[in-house]
Formats: structure tokens, C-alpha cells, sequence
């Protein structure tokens, strides 16, 4: 999918854009490109190569190192989770998430975890799912305010197994605001089943604060 596809594509919600304001440009492409390194890590972790595809792989791999390397910017500069216009915020850390409908209060999407986020016995693991609650509750609680907060503590509940390779449906939203304090609860379903659900209090940042 291009970035013009991604942007465009009817699970991004303008509502979520609005309240997120700008995004920065990237080059054509980039979308795509983070697309084809979450189906190549996912690729890596099911795979069992052989001597030879590991020998090969591991010589393309810092062939594209070394030349990415030179191209390093400041953090401010930088493209990898920057992109909030695609799903997924252009990054690789935490599963990619589609947003299908969102305000500055609540937000619903929906995720798949690939092979790469697999804990055992096809079950997501118990580290990833907590990388993408603070996903969905960082992005609203910064969401449609200039002051920026950051994750005090999250709780997450692992109420049954989340499935790897499967559409999961996941809703965050505001408890309730207090001075600084933002209290902020998701859950996460596989169909009618509670897989997990966390509470994240997110404390605004005071002018200077990092
Ligand atoms: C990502 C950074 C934000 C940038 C956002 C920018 C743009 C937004 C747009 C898009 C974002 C895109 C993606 C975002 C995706 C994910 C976001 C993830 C966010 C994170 O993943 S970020 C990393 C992990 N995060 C930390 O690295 C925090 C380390 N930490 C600290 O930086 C301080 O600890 C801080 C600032 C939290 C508080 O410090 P502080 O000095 O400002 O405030 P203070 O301690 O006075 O607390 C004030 C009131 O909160 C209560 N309180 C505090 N902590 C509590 C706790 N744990 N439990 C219970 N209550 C607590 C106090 O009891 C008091 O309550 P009261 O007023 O009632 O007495």
C-alpha cells in the first residue's frame, strides 16, 4: 500500500487526525517500507532458514545497516514512529494499530499480532501487550491538547490469551482529568473474549519537563 493509500484508507479516522494535528512529511514510500519490515520480521520469527539463508541474510542485512547508518538524524528530525497519519505511526515496536474511529475522549481500532509478537503456544507475549495499551492511551491522552503528558504507571490485566494472527477489536478512553492527572482505561477482545484490559494515569508535563 502506498502512503497516499495508507493515509487515505478508510480505517484512518479524520477525527483522530484533527485532534492529533500535524504530522511531519516523510519521503514517498516510507508507509510501505515499515510494512514490509513488520511482514519480514514476522517472516524471520516463523521461519527455520537453513545455514546458507542465515549466512545470506545476515550479509544483506548489514549491507543495509551501512548504509543507513550515515543517514542518522536527531530525534526531531526523525521518521520512524513519527508518521501519525499511517497505521501504525510508522514504527515496529508495538503492533500496527488501525484506528476506526476516535475523539479527544475515546478511541476504537483494531490489531493484529503477528509470529514476531509471539509468547508460546500462540499466545501474544505478555510484554507486548502492554506496549500497545500505552500506545492507544499515550496517542489520547496527548491527543487534541498542546500539553503533552507522559505514562506514570499502566496496570494491564491479562484476563485470557490474546491470540496471535488474529483481528482484535481495542478501546481506549478517559476515566477522568484531575489537576495534571489523566486517568485513562482500555480493553482489548478477541470477538466476545476479555483478552486484557489496563488503567494508565498519564501526568501532564510541566514547561521543560523531558
Ligand atoms: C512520549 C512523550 C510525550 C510526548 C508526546 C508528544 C506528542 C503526542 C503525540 C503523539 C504521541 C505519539 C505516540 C505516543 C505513544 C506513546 C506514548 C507513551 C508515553 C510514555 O510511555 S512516556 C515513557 C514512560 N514514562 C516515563 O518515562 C515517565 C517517568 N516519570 C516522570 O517523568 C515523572 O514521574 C512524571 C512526569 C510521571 C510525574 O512527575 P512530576 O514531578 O511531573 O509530578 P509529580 O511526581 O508531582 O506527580 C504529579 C501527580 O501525579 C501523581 N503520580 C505521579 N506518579 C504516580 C504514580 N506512579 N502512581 C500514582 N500517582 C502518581 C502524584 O502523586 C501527583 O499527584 P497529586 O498532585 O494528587 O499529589
Amino acid at each position: 500500500m502506498s502512503d497516499e493509500e495508507h493515509a487515505s484508507a478508510p480505517h484512518w479516522s479524520e477525527t483522530w487526525r484533527g485532534v492529533e494535528g500535524q504530522v511531519p512529511a516523510g519521503p514517498a514510500g516510507y508507509g510501505a517500507m515499515i510494512d514490509t519490515l513488520r511482514t519480514f520480521l514476522d517472516d524471520v520469527a516463523a521461519a527455520s532458514p537453513d545455514e546458507a539463508i542465515v549466512a545470506a541474510l545476515t550479509q544483506d542485512m548489514a549491507g543495509w545497516s551501512s548504509k543507513l547508518r550515515p543517514l542518522a538524524v536527531p530525534e526531531a528530525e526523525r521518521i520512524f514512529a513519527h508518521r501519525r497519519d499511517l497505521p501504525g505511526r510508522g514504527q515496529t515496536m508495538s503492533p500496527q494499530l488501525f484506528i476506526d474511529e476516535a475523539s479527544a475522549e475515546s478511541v476504537r481500532g483494531h490489531v493484529t499480532f503477528g509470529d514476531y509478537y509471539l509468547g508460546g503456544n500462540g499466545a501474544v507475549h505478555g510484554g507486548a501487550i502492554p506496549l500497545l495499551f500505552d500506545e492507544i492511551l499515550g496517542r489520547l491522552s496527548n491527543a487534541g491538547t498542546q500539553k503533552r503528558s507522559r505514562t506514570a504507571f499502566l496496570h494491564v490485566d491479562f484476563r485470557s490469551i490474546t491470540p496471535i494472527g488474529k483481528r482484535l477489536q481495542i478501546r481506549g478512553w478517559f476515566e477522568y482529568e484531575e489537576g495534571r492527572k489523566r486517568l485513562l482505561k482500555a480493553d482489548l477482545r478477541d470477538g466476545d473474549t476479555l483478552c486484557a484490559e489496563a488503567e494508565g494515569l498519564f501526568v501532564e508535563l510541566r514547561p521543560g519537563q523531558p
